[in-house]
């Protein structure tokens, strides 16, 4: 039993990486190593055991979670005489800067479009609903980025409920990490799917007084963990990684860091590391863990070492 629930039942049950596996029974595995390749992000060593092991019991899960939901919304629907499609289904996947949301959230959109029952999947990342540099500007939040004030929350909620409503169509703006902006009149298009998966380091941050949140509109929600001081060296290989590629692109935002030493480059990640991201992961994202419905919880080689789920 989980500590400080002094004898009242826990609502969350602890699973080690072979008790978890094990839970994937007849599960297929629909993915190849190529696939597999196309989908990790910069630097993440994931291999097709973590998918095997971890993402197809997973997977399973959710497969049998959206058919309970689905069932749910049809005896509601039968009571009010209503014969309207079934909403989609919207799972929220949160986590640190760095620690492998992105990774997770494209494996399970393959890995979930792969059942007969839900083959339209569609992926929204946060970042689409980040304010333009101009307006960051202009309120002092550039070095804010990532925090709750730099998202037009409202923008975001909306969103999910129009999806949520059933809207045949909604645009959504983009984000490019390359140019570390939105980018003007850029659009993603997101169709009714049958899944929707909603991807983001504050999407499951609590509402202001009277409001409402995102994950009000979640049926599940995954909060991708791991101890900071691993999350910090993941971010800093990362960064060398980006250094010695993308950012050398003359329309990254970063370009200026390929002309500074090893060593000044190091100490400009390890300040954002320590102002933005890490202050950001323990001021606003960890406190919001507990709040998930599943945990994955890694280990410092990025593999998950244990699952924690909760009941109710
Ligand atoms: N400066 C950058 N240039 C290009 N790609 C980046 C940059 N920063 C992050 N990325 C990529 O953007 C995606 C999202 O990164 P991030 O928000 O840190 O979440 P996570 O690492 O949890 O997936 C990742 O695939 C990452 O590799
Ligand atoms: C774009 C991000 C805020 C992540 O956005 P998300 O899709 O999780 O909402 C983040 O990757 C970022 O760029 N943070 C700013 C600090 C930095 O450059 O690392």
């Amino acid at each position: 039993m989980a500590n400080g629930w002094d004898g009242v039942p826990s609502p969350y049950v602890e699973l080690s990486r072979e008790q978890w596996s094990r839970l994937r029974e007849n599960t297929p595995l629909t993915l190849t190593q190529q696939e597999l390749e196309e989908l990790r992000g910069v630097d993440d060593p994931i291999d097709l055991t973590e998918v095997t092991d971890i993402y197809l019991p997973l997977s399973r899960l959710l497969n049998l979670h959206f058919a309970g939901v689905r069932a749910r919304g049809a005896t509601v629907s039968e009571f009010l005489g209503e014969r309207s499609d079934p909403p989609p289904y919207i799972l929220g996947i949160a986590g640190s800067v760095a620690v492998g949301k992105s990774t997770t959230a494209r494996l399970l959109r393959a890995l979930l479009a792969r059942w007969p029952e839900h083959p339209r999947v569609e992926l929204v990342t946060t970042d689409s609903f980040l304010y333009p540099n101009k307006i960051l500007q202009e309120r002092g939040l550039m070095h804010r980025k990532g925090f709750p004030e730099s998202y037009d929350r409202r923008a975001l909620v909306r969103f999910v409920a129009a999806v949520k409503a059933g809207v045949p169509e909604i645009d959504v703006p983009v984000y490019s990490h390359l140019e570390y902006d939105i980018v003007p009149g850029a659009r993603q298009t997101v169709r009714r799917p049958d899944i929707l998966i909603v991807e983001g380091l504050n999407v499951l941050q609590p509402a202001p007084p009277a409001a409402l949140a995102v994950n009000d509109f979640f049926d599940f929600s995954i909060y991708v963990d791991a101890r900071v001081e691993d999350i910090r060296e993941w971010y800093l290989a990362r960064f060398h990684k980006l250094r010695r590629t993308a950012f050398s692109d003359p329309k990254s935002y970063f370009r200026f860091l390929t002309e500074l030493s090893e060593a000044e480059a190091t100490e400009f990640a390890r300040n954002v590391w320590r102002d933005i991201n890490e202050r950001n992961l323990v001021e606003n994202i960890a406190p919001t863990r507990a709040r998930a419905q599943l945990v994955l919880r890694k280990g410092s080689d990025h593999s998950v070492r244990w699952v924690r789920l909760r009941r109710t």
